[in-house]
């Protein structure tokens, strides 16, 4: 499953790399019109980070995949995704923990990282799978401008 074929981000950059990691969860949708999802359930995740950038790093790391790792799996793996109060929310629909906000969430975090790195890596996509037939992808807007 790990050796999954992700979709692509077109770009320029010199170095992709990606991190594929499982996370162990339990969630619930807080709203009505998700049904069945409303009661607290589990998935395994599949998440997929993409990271990009033209410069390594003094180790020759874009950045490091432990880090990658550390930053969502530790955080989220055996844990209630709702109870991440700092994360997600019960009362905004924004930050429920849909699939489509569990990514932009996670992207959130590895960028957050990744601009704090002097090389300079971007993460271009979030991949989360969180069913066998339900996954979404997260991508930040493109700034036209920038080279990439
Ligand atoms: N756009 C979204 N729709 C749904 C989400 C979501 O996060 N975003 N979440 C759920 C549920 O949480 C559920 O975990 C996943 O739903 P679903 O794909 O329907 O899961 P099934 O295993 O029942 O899928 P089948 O293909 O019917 O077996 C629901 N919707
Ligand atoms: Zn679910």
């Amino acid at each position: 499953m790990l050796q999954q074929i992700y979709p692509q981000v077109p770009h320029s950059y010199q170095y992709e790399l990606n991190k594929d990691m499982q996370i162990a969860a339990a969630h619930y949708i807080p709203t009505v019109s998700a049904g069945k999802c409303r009661q607290v359930h589990g998935h395994t995740y599949f998440i997929n980070v993409t990271v990009a950038g033209n410069e390594l790093d003094d180790s020759g790391f874009l950045v490091n995949f432990q880090i990658l790792k550390k930053l969502l799996h530790d955080k989220y793996d055996h844990t209630v995704l709702n109870d991440h109060k700092e994360v997600f929310s019960d009362e905004d629909s924004n930050h429920f923990p849909t699939t489509e906000v569990v990514a932009r969430k996670m992207w959130e975090t590895i960028e957050q990282h990744l601009q704090t790195l002097p090389n300079s890596p971007t993460c271009l996509q979030i991949f989360v799978r969180e069913t066998p037939t339900s996954y979404c992808i997260y991508r930040p807007k493109r700034d036209c401008s920038k080279n990439e």
